[in-house]
């Protein structure tokens, strides 16, 4: 009788909640959040200049004027900046299917995206779903990902070589290797073989020159008709960067088309014998079929698919890993104490940190937490919109406005976290261990997002970042290189990276 009415009550609470936040007041009565500029047009000019670092040291400055949710008028739709954890949670979390939807895609995503078909750019409804589930049951899942733990060692060894070729004595610029190393990573998830090194840097080639070409194809999107006149070079530009990456993804695509009908022809004792194979995600693809044109999906959606899942698990993981590296050269004594840990639990002469012991280790997890904390690879989350005019904070967010979060400032906010600033891996230890990364029961970070639009790789870059983390700080001691002090200045690419790169020695701890 007691639970019964537990539940009826908080059903009951819950209603009047949501009543209460959402849909207190009919949102065409509301005014949009404060707009910083009386002409609205010329803020933008402002920042546009200086990029979205700009951008980003713009909407601090307006936060602390006016609010936690501002608006901006970035192009003829309202652009909703919000700053503020509680409202995050409000918007993304309990009022998660309203807030899913993506904005129209400007020009350049449009293409890219094989007109919104791929996971990150489609609206929510029934293709979104298809792909993301296909990508989360099919590549994320746990089993599955466990079925890559050979790759996953493979690139630990190609890691280990590079780094071991300094002999502790010449400095490495890390970040190349990471690079390299989650490049060779997703490829193999994506299209199944092991390639050589050669196919491996042309994919990593054309996929960076996409991300870094972000910030420079960026105002083709103002005005296309205008731009084609007068930045037609650049539009000529884009378009050759765009048949590079095909030159490079399709041949790998056609061939795993070759091995998945290969198979099917195979008799099950012939399948018995040729145990080898493992699914990739591009053989996940070819047995789609979009469900509101009943078609399976084309080569150009395809190739749009494979580099956003290569652009998603490459960069973001690669750029994570370099900021934690950097805090364990610029902190010794943290450096020392997760080897301590790791040490204890793997014993001195273990090759290798196995997956499952960083189950173990509850400092290497804090540390990997406080890199995500300090140093989120993206700032923001992707652009939302809402799928009906509604109501946040007291504002009107209009259906056909766009609706960012402020991801940095919510894992930096002073009010939540003691000295934000620094790098202190114990405050997830203890009390603080139970932080939701996921932002489900209430958020106090978000890198990877929160509510419906979540990361779905969030499983998986928690794995790459512990396993590689611990495996690195195992195997070497990593210090610093004299004038070349580790140096945390931020610079706005895809992702947030160190402006100066990350220059450091690698000392064999074993004498193998
Ligand atoms: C440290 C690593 C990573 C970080 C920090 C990160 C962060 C994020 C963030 C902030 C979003 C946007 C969420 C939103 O719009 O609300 C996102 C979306 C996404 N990420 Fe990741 N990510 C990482 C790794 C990965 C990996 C390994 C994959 C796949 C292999 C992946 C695939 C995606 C996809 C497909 C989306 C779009 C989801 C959707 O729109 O439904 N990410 N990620």
């Amino acid at each position: 009788m007691e639970i019964w009415l537990l539940i009826l009550g908080s059903l009951f609470l819950s209603l009047l909640l949501n009543l209460l936040l959402f849909r207190r007041r009919d949102s065409s009565s509301l005014p949009l959040p404060p707009d910083p500029n009386f002409f609205p047009f010329l803020g933008t000019l402002q920042w546009l200049r200086q990029g979205l670092g700009g951008l980003n040291n713009y909407l601090r400055s307006v936060h602390h004027r006016l609010g936690p949710i501002i608006t901006l008028r970035i192009t003829s739709r309202p652009a909703i900046f919000v700053a503020d954890r509680s409202l995050a949670h409000q918007a993304l979390v309990l009022n998660g299917a309203v807030f899913a939807d993506r904005p129209p895609a400007a020009p350049i995503s449009k293409i890219i995206s094989s007109n919104q078909h791929n996971i990150s750019s489609s609206l929510y409804g029934a293709t979104w779903r298809l792909l993301r589930r296909n990508l989360t049951s099919e590549i994320l899942h746990p089993s599955r990902v466990r079925s890559y733990s050979h790759a996953r060692r493979w690139v630990l060894e190609i890691l280990f070589d590079r780094f071991g070729k300094s002999r502790g004595e010449e400095p490495i610029v890390v970040v190349d290797h990471l690079h390299y190393a989650m490049f060779a990573l997703l490829v193999l998830m994506c299209f199944g073989d092991k390639l050589d090194e050669k196919q491996i840097k042309q994919v990593e080639y054309v996929q960076r020159r996409q991300l870094l070409g972000f910030s420079r194809f960026n105002i083709l999107n103002l005005w296309p008709k205008f731009t084609k006149l007068i930045l037609r070079k650049r539009w000529e530009e884009f378009f050759q960067m765009r048949r590079e990456q095909h030159d490079v993804l399709l041949p790998l695509i056609r061939a795993r088309r070759k091995i998945v009908e290969e198979r099917k022809n195979r008799s099950s004792e012939e399948e018995e014998d040729n145990k080898v194979y493992v699914q990739s995600y591009v053989d996940t693809l070819l047995e789609l079929e979009l469900p509101d044109e009943k078609r399976k999906l084309n080569e150009d959606e395809i190739v749009s698919l494979c580099s956003e899942f290569l652009n998603g698990g490459t960069d973001t993981t690669a750029t994570a890993l370099q900021w934690i590296m950097a805090n364990l050269v610029k902190n010794p004594e943290i450096q020392k104490r997760l080897y301590e840990e790791i040490k204890s639990v793997v014993g001195e002469e273990a090759k290798e940190v196995e997956e499952e012991d960083a189950q173990k280790m509850p400092y290497l997890k804090a540390v990997v937490m406080e890199g995500l904390r300090r140093h989120p690879p993206g700032h923001f989350v992707l652009p939302h919109s809402v799928t009906e005019d509604t109501v946040l904070g007291g504002y009107k967010v209009p259906k056909k406005g766009t609706i960012n979060f402020m991801v940095a400032e919510i894992g930096r906010d002073p009010m939540v976290w003691e000295e934000p600033m620094a790098f202190k891996p114990e405050r997830f230890m203890g009390e603080e261990e139970a932080v939701d990364i996921t932002g489900s029961r209430g958020i106090k970070m978000m890198p990877f997002g929160a509510g419906r639009r979540i990361c779905p790789g969030i499983g998986l870059a928690m794995l790459h970042l512990e396993y590689y983390v611990a495996n690195m700080v195992r195997e070497f001691e990593w210090k610093e290189v004299q004038g070349h002090e580790v140096d945390l200045t931020e610079k706005f690419e895809f992702t947030v990276v160190m402006k100066h790169s990350l220059k450091a020695l690698a000392v064999l701890r074993r004498s193998h």
